[in-house]
Formats: structure tokens, C-alpha cells, sequence
């Protein structure tokens, strides 16, 4: 018998050997195949002519398909075994291929191994018989052949060793986030824990320029927005998207007002600080407060967006109580959990994480995709938590990201107005402050890249403020700052400490409403923030930032060469000639500011684009708890299901979370945001229309 083109089987069998032949470069393979093939056609009609070579059944439809020579292993293999009958019970066929050169034994024990070992994306089918053949034909090996045994048990130690990643990322009792943020990392605890040093990403090896420019005059020629010069974000992004993205930045980036080096927050979007407004009773928070006191001077609609998230933690912490899935929740003898205050913390933890996943979900569905310029209501999902990561380092922010997050350019109209109006009551006061951290950073830097010497995050700083704040914006009276920190426009209930959700809803609808400024090519940054980006280029000088060009090489971009190349406004570009007078000496805290933008989305500048994306995706990856424990093991089926967001709306839970918690301000007929706005909130509606 000889093998022929024309019979179905022996075509697809000719065509494998050929492929495996072509691809291993194992020259001869086809040859002795064919062989082996003729001789087990014999065999099958000589010993049970019942079972025709033509009468084999065709390879199974594997449910996925690997690719490469894998695949072509494997399908060769499926062949081979259903014609030779490799099974442990066909012995004859299994010293057939003994029988075999050694060079052959070892490519069909490779393809054998192979065939074992391809579940790379695609789940091994472990009933195909595989084992049983391999280890039947080892079974046959006797001293001579150690050598196929040793090539063919080697890559199956490896593998079987591989499968359980090292080091180890995850212990049991570990579900929960601490309070500083510290065993995020379990094999790096200290990473990205609160009170650490920023990191420096990207080391400088240019000479320092001795010629640098004074902090003021950068803000005067490069940054300041000049009078009645407001540009409308070309795209119509409205402040509530910032609101959202200062929510993302005081939860990275809290500097020591002492220490310019050191970071008063956990690296991790965790909400983090929330300890000290427990209520510490059935894991719950106090009823609308907050911790950072820095929040106060924020346009006012940041806090509303902060509440909305203090209240989703409350509705969580009661749902998981009332569904008590398992009796997880349940406390007293025999019970999992002893006490009230271990029941509190249970709940307190669990509530935490999933609030945290609503957290995520916004900053995947919501925050990501208008960066990029999708709706949010779009199957474009850009989301770098979807593949589950086994994170051994953990996130720890920089000063390099500390300066390409500070967007003060694209403050809107009425929030400009606002902060201009807060400075001149708090104008002196803060100047105080600023002045103050200056002298500190004169002092020589610390060796050590923390300091654990502080307990808690130093807010004494902003207290001063809370005062005249309040008399002149917020007028709150004793009784209600009793129940929390104040909020301008907003009254709180004096019995439920709750603020009105009508009075929320409006500072909501402030930030809704109000279209952002363009973000880049320089001049503008509201005037009224002076001292504020002042303080960020000399905190950027004292931490011996890299130069512009040095991070755009960093992250493999081309260097700028000419001012042209930075900002599409001949006046910056004039003012940068005179300030730096070449490209290469320019800062990078101006050279991100009055850089030409992206053109979709956000319309973020180039580099900072790059930088911001780096960063956000590391932060996501990098988080043990948000790619590890966001399951409904851990977050209860109902948590889980709730943090996954709203099919009807693309899976979003944003639009939930606002018809929750904020419900008192709407009503069937006058929704809260009709539910052509719900589709897109981060677009101003005049903008949206147009
Ligand atoms: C809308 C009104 C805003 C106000 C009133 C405001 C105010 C401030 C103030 C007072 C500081 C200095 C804190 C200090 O040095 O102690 C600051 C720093 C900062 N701001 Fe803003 N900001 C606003 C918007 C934004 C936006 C939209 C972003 C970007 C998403 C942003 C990002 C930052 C960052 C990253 C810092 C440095 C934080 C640190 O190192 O602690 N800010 N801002
Ligand atoms: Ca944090």
C-alpha cells in the first residue's frame, strides 16, 4: 500500500508531516512517517479488518484553536493516535515507535509533549488520551533510552513547575485593603504605601541648566491665561469630567506641605483615607463626610462627586447586610465572625471594595473612554483590568507624574470666577503656606525613602482655612459643621447630617453645564492658581526633574527639536526662545503644560497623553486587590454584580449610582439627567447638541 494524494486521510496526513516537516526542520520526517503510516495500515486491515484505514474517524473539532506548530502537533498527533491506536492498552504500536530512529522517537515524543503542553490561551483538553500515550511509551524505556525519556520529561517539569507563578501574590487574609495602603504588594509592602517618597522614574543626565528661568515668569509668559482669553474645550468637555479626575489625582497625589518629596496618599485608587469618618457600626461611614480637608477649596462639585461615592459605600454596606449572603455577615458563637466590631470591619472592608470596583468601573467606562474620545455608551472599552494580572511590585506614583496630572489649564468660566473669588479671601493665607514649604525645601534630602515616623496624613495645614471658607462661601451654621465639613451651596439635614440631594444635584450640574478650557499650547492656566503652579515648578526644581526632552526620550518619543514643535501659539513659542533659548533646556513641568494637543477626547497634550497612559495603566495592572479580589468571592454576588454596572447603559455604573443616591432631586417625569445626557455626561449639553 503507498500513500495517496487522493485518499482523504492520507492527503490530510501527508499535509501535516509536511508542515511539521517544513516548520521543526527535521528533514527525513516524512519518509519514515510515511512508513510508520503504511505499516499501521497493515496492521489495522491485517488485525481487525473491520476498522479501514478510510473508515477512522475525522480529528475532532478542537472548541479552540491553537495556532502555530502547536496546532499542527496537535492535529498530527490526533492522526497518529487514532491510527496507530496509541493508547496504554495498544502496546504493539507504542514499540513501533520504538522502533524508530532516535531523532524521529524524539520529534513524535516532542509532538506528544507538545500536544500536552498547548494550553497557552486555549484550555488543554486533559481526556484526549495524551498522558496515557506518553507515559505508555516510557513505560517501554529501558536504560538506554534515558536520553528520550530526559527530553521528553524535561519541558513537562518545567511546564507543571510554571503554571503556579513565582512569587507568590497572594495570601490567604489578605482580600482587604489596608488603611495606608501598605501589603498591596505582598512581597514589597512598603510600595506605594502613604508616606512614602515619589519615586523618580526618569533619571537625568543632562547638565543642570544654571540659567533657569524665574517660577514667576514661567507662569507669567507660558501659562497664565490672559484676561477675557477663555478658549471652550474644542471638543466641549465639561468640569465634571475634572471633577472626576481631581477625585483620581487627591487620591494618587498628596504632598507633605513639609516635605516636597514625599507623598501623603497610597499609590492606589483606593478612596483612600477614609478610616476617621467610620462610624464604626455596621461597616458604615459617616453620612455625608469626607477626610481631605483639601477638597474644601476644590470647586464644589468635586465634594458633590465625592459624596456620591460616600453614599454608594453606606447603600453597599446595608445591601450586604441585608442579602448576608452565607451568613457571611453574622456575628456571635459559632459564627465566622465574633464580635459587632469584627461584623463592622467585615462589612466595612467588603463595602470598601466594592464601592472601589464602582470606582474602577467609572474610571474604565467613563473616564478612559472620553479621554479617548468614545461615547460612553460605545463597545470601545479600554480596559487594562480585563486580563487579570498577578501583580508583584505595586504602584508607586512619581514626581514625574505628580507634574503631567496637574490639568489647572482646563479650568472652566464659573470655576475660574470661584477660585478667584476663594483666593482673595484665602489668597494671603495660602501665599503664607507656600512660603513656608519653600523653606522646606531647602533642606538637605532625606536618605531613606520614607519616613514612618508619621502617624496619619497632617491636614492641621488646611484647617486655618475652614473657617473663613465658610463665612464667606458655604455658611454653614455651628450645628451643621458639627455634622462634617462644609460644602458651598449646599445645606446639610442637622438631624441625618445628609446634604440636600437637590442642593448636590445643582453642584453636579454646575460642573455638567460647564465647558472646560483647552488644555494645551500654554496661557492657560486661571490666573488665580498663581501661586499654586508656582509652587509645582519649584517642588519639580527641588526634586531634580528631568528635562522635557529627557522624558519624551524616556518614553520613546522623538525629542522636540524646534519651539514650533511645542506650542501652536507664536507667543509661547517667543517666550520660550527667551526663556530656555533651546529645546533640550526647557522643564518639563512647561514643556507638558504648553505642548500641541491630541486631537480627539480630552485633547490632552502629546506628551502627557503618553506619560498619562503609562501611568494609568500601571496603576491598574500593578494593583494586587483591583485585579485579584474584585470577584464574587470576595465581593459577594450581589457586591460583584452591582460593581459590574448597568447592561442597559453599556455596563456603566455611574448612571446608577446617580439615580441611587441622589433620587430626592428627580422624578419620573424630570429625571435627574434625561436619558439622552445619561449617554454621555462628560460632554457640556450645549457642546453636545451642536
Ligand atoms: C478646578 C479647580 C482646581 C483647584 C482649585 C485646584 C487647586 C490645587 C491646589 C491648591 C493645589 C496645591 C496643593 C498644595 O500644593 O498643597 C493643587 C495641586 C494639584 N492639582 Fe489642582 N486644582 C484644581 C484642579 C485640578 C485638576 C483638574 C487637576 C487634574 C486632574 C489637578 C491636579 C493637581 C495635582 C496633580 C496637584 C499636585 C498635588 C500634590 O502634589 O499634592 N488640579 N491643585
Ligand atoms: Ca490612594
Amino acid at each position: 500500500m503507498t500513500l495517496s494524494a487522493d485518499n482523504k486521510e492520507h492527503w490530510k496526513l501527508l499535509h501535516h508531516i509536511r508542515l511539521i516537516e517544513a516548520e521543526s526542520g527535521k528533514e527525513g520526517l516524512v519518509s519514515t512517517l510515511k512508513e510508520l503510516v503504511i505499516q499501521a495500515t497493515q496492521d489495522k486491515e491485517d488485525g481487525d479488518g473491520k476498522k479501514k484505514l478510510s473508515s477512522v474517524k475525522p480529528p475532532p473539532v478542537y472548541s479552540s484553536q491553537p495556532t502555530g506548530l502547536a496546532w499542527k502537533a496537535q492535529a498530527l498527533v490526533k492522526d497518529l493516535e487514532q491510527m496507530f491506536g496509541i493508547t496504554p492498552q495498544r502496546t504493539n504500536s507504542i514499540k513501533e515507535v520504538l522502533s524508530l530512529p532516535f531523532s524521529q522517537q524524539k520529534v513524535l515524543m516532542g509532538a506528544l509533549v507538545e500536544r500536552l503542553l498547548t494550553g497557552k490561551g486555549a484550555p488543554i483538553n486533559d481526556r484526549s488520551g495524551t498522558l496515557e500515550a506518553t507515559l505508555g511509551i516510557l513505560d517501554f524505556l529501558g536504560p538506554e533510552k534515558k536520553d528520550l525519556v530526559k527530553e521528553t520529561f524535561d519541558p513537562l517539569i518545567e511546564y507543571y513547575y510554571s503554571s503556579i507563578k513565582k512569587p507568590y501574590t497572594n495570601y490567604v487574609g489578605h482580600s482587604f485593603r489596608t488603611a495606608d495602603g501598605s501589603y498591596n504588594s505582598i512581597n514589597f509592602p512598603d510600595v506605594g504605601k502613604a508616606g512614602n517618597n515619589y519615586v523618580r522614574v526618569v533619571n537625568s543626565f543632562a547638565a543642570a541648566n544654571e540659567q533657569l528661568p524665574p517660577p514667576h515668569l514661567v507662569f507669567e509668559r507660558l501659562l497664565k491665561r490672559p484676561e477675557n482669553h477663555f478658549t471652550p474645550h474644542k471638543n466641549g468637555i465639561n468640569m465634571l469630567l475634572f471633577y472626576l479626575a481631581i477625585l483620581v489625582t487627591h487620591d494618587l497625589f498628596y504632598t507633605d506641605p513639609k516635605n516636597p518629596r514625599r507623598n501623603l496618599t497610597s499609590s492606589y485608587l483606593d478612596l483612600t483615607d477614609q478610616e476617621s469618618v467610620r462610624q464604626m457600626k455596621n461597616g458604615l461611614l459617616k453620612n455625608d463626610q469626607w477626610f481631605d480637608k483639601r477638597l474644601v477649596i476644590q470647586p464644589p462639585g468635586v465634594g458633590a462627586l465625592l459624596i456620591l461615592f460616600n453614599r454608594n459605600h453606606n447603600y453597599i454596606a446595608r445591601q450586604l447586610l441585608d442579602f448576608n449572603e452565607n451568613g457571611r455577615f453574622t456575628y456571635g458563637q459559632g459564627e465566622l465572625l465574633a464580635t459587632e466590631e469584627e461584623q463592622d470591619e467585615e462589612l466595612f472592608q467588603t463595602a470598601r471594595l466594592v464601592n472601589n470596583a464602582c470606582f474602577a468601573n467609572i474610571i474604565t467606562h467613563e473616564y478612559l473612554r472620553t479621554i479617548f474620545g468614545a461615547q460612553q455608551e460605545s463597545d470601545f472599552l479600554f480596559n487594562p483590568l480585563a486580563k487579570h494580572s498577578s501583580p508583584v511590585y505595586g504602584n508607586e506614583v512619581s514626581v514625574e507624574f505628580n507634574i503631567i496630572y496637574r490639568w489647572h489649564s482646563a479650568i472652566g468660566q464659573q470655576d475660574e470666577d470661584w477660585l478667584t473669588a476663594v483666593m482673595s479671601v484665602l489668597g494671603a493665607a495660602f501665599t503664607d503656606t507656600k512660603r513656608r514649604q519653600h523653606a522646606s525645601m531647602s533642606t538637605p534630602p532625606k536618605q531613606k525613602n520614607s519616613d514612618h515616623s508619621a502617624t496619619g496624613t497632617d491636614q492641621s495645614l488646611f484647617d486655618s482655612f475652614i473657617e473663613p471658607f465658610n463665612e464667606h462661601f458655604s455658611k454653614a451654621t455651628k450645628a451643621e459643621l458639627e455634622k462634617g465639613l462644609p460644602l458651598a451651596g449646599a445645606h446639610r439635614d442637622l438631624n441625618t447630617g445628609l446634604f440636600d440631594d437637590a442642593d448636590l444635584v445643582k453642584l453636579l450640574k454646575r460642573g455638567y453645564n460647564q465647558v472646560a478650557s483647552e488644555i494645551g499650547n500654554g496661557l492657560n492656566v486661571p490666573a488665580s492658581l498663581e501661586h499654586i503652579e508656582i509652587a509645582g515648578i519649584k517642588q519639580a526644581r527641588a526634586l531634580r526633574c528631568c528635562y522635557f526632552n529627557e522624558f519624551r526620550k524616556f518614553m520613546d518619543l522623538m525629542p522636540l527639536k524646534t519651539f514650533e514643535d511645542f506650542s501652536e501659539k507664536v507667543e509661547v513659542q517667543n517666550a520660550l526662545r527667551d526663556l530656555y533659548g533651546t529645546p533640550d533646556k526647557v522643564e518639563l513641568y512647561a514643556g507638558v503644560m504648553v505642548e500641541r494637543t491630541l486631537q480627539i477626547g480630552l485633547r490632552l497634550p502629546y506628551t502627557m497623553t503618553r506619560g498619562v497612559l503609562s501611568d494609568a495603566i500601571n496603576l491598574l495592572q500593578n494593583d494586587r486587590i483591583l485585579n485579584q479580589e474584585m470577584s464574587p468571592n470576595t465581593l459577594t454576588n450581589w457586591g460583584y454584580e452591582f460593581s459590574q454596572g448597568d447592561p442597559e447603559h453599556f455596563n456603566r455604573v455611574l448612571p446608577r449610582m446617580i439615580n441611587i443616591h441622589f433620587g430626592g432631586a428627580g422624578s419620573r417625569d424630570n429625571p435627574i439627567f434625561t436619558p439622552d445626557q445619561l449617554k454621555n455626561l462628560f460632554v457640556a449639553p450645549q457642546a453636545n447638541n451642536a
